[in-house]
């Protein structure tokens, strides 16, 4: 296979609602979309999931363009691909820049899968063809508004609820929610807004029967998360510490956590997912597919890797409606009762709707 053509796409999209979590709030979503085209005509679509300022991760949308540009698209035009494993090999010379290789070696993987004929989900080795949704809620200044979210989110069927905490806005809010709603499967998710000086916080947690507690510490901490794993019995859930293979097996070594949220962007694409995925499948660690607030082309590559065997926890890939007036896939994405069936079509199994992602598009650039 040979990709002849790669196009960058700028992206602007206003989400329906402000998102916020323990680092700011995001409404207008920038990130960029790479289209890679094989000789015989057909399209790989990928998404870079970096977002327009450099909060979550050091990562943004301007340094994935520069990268994409400059280091890693002259990488694979006009180079024999044989499958895509091998693309990741020669993208590691350079440190890091996960969301950029991602988005690039993830267009080449629909590609490649669409080549096969085959689901991307097929040509990944899942083994699932339905996966399990839950729903990420943002800070809320307001309790009513948190508590009115769940509400909706549980009678649509979302199969948990996880609510973004961080500090003065952790314990109370906790309270007050498993007053109105005591059974429903909940977990919280902290964005690294914690240090071990929190400890009582953090041991209070456990009265509330949680899923879990997601990247309570620093980011790309591995060994305060293993000192507070050891102090508390809500499992931890590492998101931000887990940037590669080598850090998911240091994670396992330490005691780290007992869950991994795979991000595939955060983790530099397909073909490490897939390595990680194998190495916590054998450990006995649990996996489910985290979210960056990604339009239908991220989402799609999301729910593909979720039909792998180990991603036995509900994901954060809800519909497309939870977060746009319309998607740029067609159809959209539709969990329904908490659950997305995959199909059978060739690649990412949805159509990327032209006119919307043009409608989108900030900055375009062929290469
Ligand atoms: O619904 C989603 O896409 C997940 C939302 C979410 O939790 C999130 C959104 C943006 C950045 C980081 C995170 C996170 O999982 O930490
Ligand atoms: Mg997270």
């Amino acid at each position: 296979m040979k990709v002849n053509e790669v196009i960058l796409y700028k992206m602007q999209m206003k989400m329906k609602n402000p998102f916020t979590t323990s680092f700011g709030t995001e409404q207008d979503r920038e990130f960029i979309l790479v289209e890679a085209k094989s000789e015989d005509g057909l399209s790989g679509w990928g998404e870079g999931c970096a977002t327009e300022r450099p909060l979550y991760s050091e990562e943004f949308t301007q340094q994935s363009w520069f990268m994409l540009e400059n280091f890693l698209i002259p990488m694979v035009i006009n180079k024999e691909i044989g499958h895509p494993d091998e693309i990741q090999e020669g993208f590691n010379v350079y440190k890091r820049n996960n969301m950029a290789k991602s988005a690039l070696e993830g267009a080449i993987w629909d590609l490649y899968a669409k080549t096969e004929g085959k689901s991307l989900s097929k040509v990944l080795g899942g083994s699932k063809s339905t996966v399990e949704v839950g729903i990420s809620l943002g800070i809320e200044d307001n309790i009513g508004d948190l508590l009115a979210a769940i509400q909706k989110k549980t009678e649509e069927g979302y199969k948990r609820i996880k609510i973004k905490i961080k500090p003065g806005k952790d314990l109370k809010v906790l309270r007050e929610v498993r007053k109105h709603y005591p059974d429903i499967p909940l977990m919280v998710d902290a964005n690294s807004a914690y240090t071990l000086d929190d400890m009582e916080t953090l041991k209070a947690m456990d009265a509330f029967d949680l899923m879990m507690i997601e990247q309570p510490l620093t980011a790309g901490d591995l060994i305060d998360h293993a000192k507070l794993q050891k102090q508390i019995k809500t499992p931890v859930c590492l998101d931000e510490s887990i940037h590669s293979y080598e850090d998911a097996r240091q994670a396992i070594e330490l005691g780290s956590g007992k869950i991994i949220n795979m991000k595939v962007g955060r983790v530099g694409g397909l073909t490490q997912a897939k390595k990680i995925h194998d190495l916590c499948k054998e450990a006995g660690i649990p996996l489910w597919c985290g979210g960056m607030l990604e339009s239908g082309v991220g989402r799609a590559h999301n729910i593909a890797i979720a039909s792998l065997a180990n991603f036995l926890l509900p994901g954060d890939t809800a519909s497309s409606s939870r977060y746009w007036e319309k998607d740029i896939i067609k159809p959209e994405v539709v969990a329904e009762n908490g659950i997305i069936t995959l199909n059978d079509n060739a690649g990412i199994g949805y159509e990327v709707d032209r006119e919307e992602v043009e409608k989108n598009t900030v900055e375009k650039k062929v290469f």
